[in-house]
C-alpha cells in the first residue's frame, strides 16, 4: 500500500492551579477581580522523521516543561510571574517561548504551538512560526 502524504504532530497536557486578576477592563468586569483556575497546557510537537521506536518526541522527555510548570506557575499568582496581563493568550506565548529556548534543544522534535485553557469551555494556542 503507498503511504499518504502527512505529517506526525504529538500533544501532552499539564495541569496547574493558579490565580490572576486582568487589567484594563471594563468596570465592574468579574476577570478584574482576583480569581483562580485549573489551568490546563497542551504543547503539540512535530518532526519531519521519526525516531526510536517511532516517535516524534518521546512524551518522556517533555518531563522539564512539567518541572518549568511546577517551579514557576503552579500555585502562583500570573499576574506576579509574567510582566504582561495573564491571559490565556499571554500564557500560551510565554511557555511557547519557554519551549523553544529550553526544550526543542534537548529533544527530536519541533514545538508547534502551545495551548492554555482556564476553564473547559476555552483556549488560547500561540503557533510557533515555522522555522
Ligand atoms: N480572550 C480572552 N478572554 C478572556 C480571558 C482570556 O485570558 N483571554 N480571560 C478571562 C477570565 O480570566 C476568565 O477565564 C473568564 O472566562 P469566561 O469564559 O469569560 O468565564 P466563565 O468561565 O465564568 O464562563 P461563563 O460562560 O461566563 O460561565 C475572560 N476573558
Ligand atoms: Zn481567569
Amino acid at each position: 500500500m503507498t503511504a499518504v502524504q502527512g505529517q506526525h504532530t504529538i500533544a501532552k497536557c499539564f495541569t496547574f492551579e493558579a490565580s490572576h486578576r486582568l487589567p484594563d477592563l471594563p468596570e465592574g468586569h468579574k476577570c478584574a477581580r482576583l480569581h483562580g483556575h485549573s489551568w490546563t497546557v497542551e504543547v503539540i510537537l512535530t518532526a519531519d522523521e521519526l525516531t526510536g521506536p517511532g516517535f516524534v518526541t518521546d512524551f518522556g522527555d517533555l518531563k522539564p516543561l512539567k518541572h518549568y510548570i511546577d517551579e514557576h506557575l503552579d500555585h502562583r499568582h500570573l499576574n506576579d510571574v509574567l510582566d504582561v496581563p495573564p491571559t490565556s493568550e499571554n500564557v500560551a506565548a510565554h511557555l511557547a517561548a519557554w519551549c523553544v529556548a529550553y526544550l526543542e534543544p534537548v529533544i527530536p522534535g519541533r514545538v508547534v504551538a502551545v495551548r492554555v485553557s482556564e476553564t473547559r469551555t476555552t483556549w488560547a494556542e500561540y503557533r510557533v512560526v515555522d522555522r
